[in-house]
This record gives structure tokens, sequence and C-alpha cells, in this order.
């Protein structure tokens, strides 16, 4: 076993004992980790725990919307989880910005206390993108014996993002005057708040954990604009149960306009400025 995937493992044991044992990979390079868990249907290849893959470099990054998303090696953490899905079992529609609700707060653990969670899976520092995440699922495959899987992929700019040249605002960890972890240490800090959050965003969703997101929820409060349709809103807050975006819709504001954006459907940019 490569001393890389040792060192992770031995970290994701201190972190996250009572979640129990994860499998655990680290590779040199991959196209995309997230490709990797989905699609490896091997017999043993996915405990109840989870199973973590944290690539060095990933050649072809996935991003939401079907955008590329790109890293430097050691630069960017490119890390994903898998979770086996039985048969029939749901998981609750505000699991996906749960997985940013503890990323951001084991970001804020590490002294990154500027850290906001965009609705739905952005984090940012102020209007710049410091990282992503991609939720994905596949049903089982029942023929096969291939069972379902939740996939959560995790992009973190870590150091070196002014070299992405990606004609938008990012950011990384060490412009935030703090030094960032080790590239392996924060993998593993990253990935064991999701392995140790899992079971109980199963359970419970977000429904105990309102007061928390609001804590992290950058859009709350500001004007947003749905870039699909130019449509103009004040954002009210990310919705626990749903994890939809409450919106109200500006001109419709003594009806009572309020409606739920949902991730799948639209992205949102704000709009604070003079207009
Ligand atoms: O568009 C986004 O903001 C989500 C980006 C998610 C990127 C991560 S990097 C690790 C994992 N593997 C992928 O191919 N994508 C995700």
């Amino acid at each position: 076993m490569a001393p890389e995937t040792t060192a992770l493992e031995g970290l994701l044991r201190d972190e996250s004992a009572h979640a129990g044992p994860a499998r655990v990979e680290v590779l040199d390079r991959v196209d995309s980790t997230s490709r990797y868990l989905l699609e490896d249907v091997s017999a043993d290849a996915l405990p109840r725990a989870g199973r973590v893959c944290l690539a060095r470099e990933q050649t072809a990054g996935r991003g939401r919307r079907g955008r590329d998303w790109v890293g430097h090696p050691e630069d960017g953490i490119a890390l994903s989880v898998a979770w086996p899905l039985e048969p029939g079992e749901r998981v609750p529609p505000a699991w996906p910005v749960g997985a940013g609700l503890v990323l951001s707060e084991t970001l804020h653990e590490l002294g990154y206390a500027a850290v906001g969670l965009k609705w739905p899976n952005d984090l940012v520092v102020g209007e710049a993108k410091l990282g992503g995440i991609l939720v994905e699922q596949q049903a089982p495959r029942v023929a096969n014996g291939v069972c379902g899987r939740l996939v959560a992929g995790v992009g973190l700019n870590r150091a070196g993002s002014q070299r992405l040249q990606l004609g938008r605002a990012v950011t990384d960890l060490a412009a935030q005057g703090v030094p960032p972890p080790g590239w392996l240490e924060l993998a593993g800090r990253l990935a064991a708040s999701l392995l140790r959050a899992h079971p109980w965003l199963m359970a419970h969703g977000l429904s105990q954990a309102g007061e928390r997101l609001g804590a992290v929820d950058v859009l709350a409060g500001q004007r947003v604009e749905r870039l699909e349709t130019g449509e103009r809103f004040l954002a009210l807050g990310i919705d626990p149960q749903a994890g939809t975006l409450r919106v109200r819709d500006e001109q419709s504001r003594e009806r009572g306009g309020e409606q739920a954006l949902h991730s799948g459907e639209v992205s949102v940019r704000r709009w604070n400025h003079a207009e």
C-alpha cells in the first residue's frame, strides 16, 4: 500500500473513529476521483462506512452543470467520498447542502473564518470561489448485483489559485493569511467531516441544523439574479428541510411572493451593485 494511503487511513481513523473504518485510496493520477468511485463496481468496493479517494493529480475533473474542474497537483484538493445506497434508500434533499455546511465548518475550525457556503454547493470567500462540491447518485443495478451509491466530490484550492486563469474570481486558503495544512492532512480533515456527517444527514437531513446553516449561508439577505432568466430576487436563506434557496420576488413583496429555487434547475449570482 502506498505510504500516503496509510497516512490518510491513520488520519481518518483518528478523526472519525465512531463512523467505522472507511476504505481509503490515494492515487498519483486519475481522470476524476468521482468517476473512479462511481464506476468501480467490484464486489467489496463500497463499505457502509464509506470509501475515500484522493488524487494528487486529476486530469479530467468534473464540476457542476457539466463544467470542468481544474487544479494543480497538491495546490488543489481533489477528493471524493462514496457510500452505498440500498434499494429504496432515499437521500434527504438537503444532503448536498449539508456536505457544504460541514466542509465550511471544518475550514472555520482550521482558522478560515471567512469561508462561506454559496448555495447550493460553492465554498467562497467574499465573491471569490475557494472550492466546490459535486454530489452524484447512482441507482442500484439490481440484475448485476451492483449497489447504488452516493458520491460527494470536493475540489478545493489550497494554494496557487492565481495560476488557474479561469476568468472569474477565485481564491485559495494560502491567500487568507493562515498557512494551509499539508495536502494530505487537509484532505483528511475534509474527508473525516463528510464521513462523520453522512449517518446523521441520512437520518435527519438538516432539520436540526437550521441555525448552523444560517451561520454559513452567504446569500441570505442578498439580492440574487437567476442566471438562466435574469430574474432578480431577495434571497431569504437556504431551507434546511428541502435544501432549496428561499427567495422573494421583490416586485411582488406585498403579495408574499416567496418561492423556492431548486439547485438542479438554476444558478444564481449576487447583484448588489447599483444598477
Ligand atoms: O463545480 C463545482 O464547483 C464542483 C467541483 C467539484 C470538483 C471535485 S474535484 C474531486 C471530484 N472529482 C471530480 O471529478 N469532481 C469533484
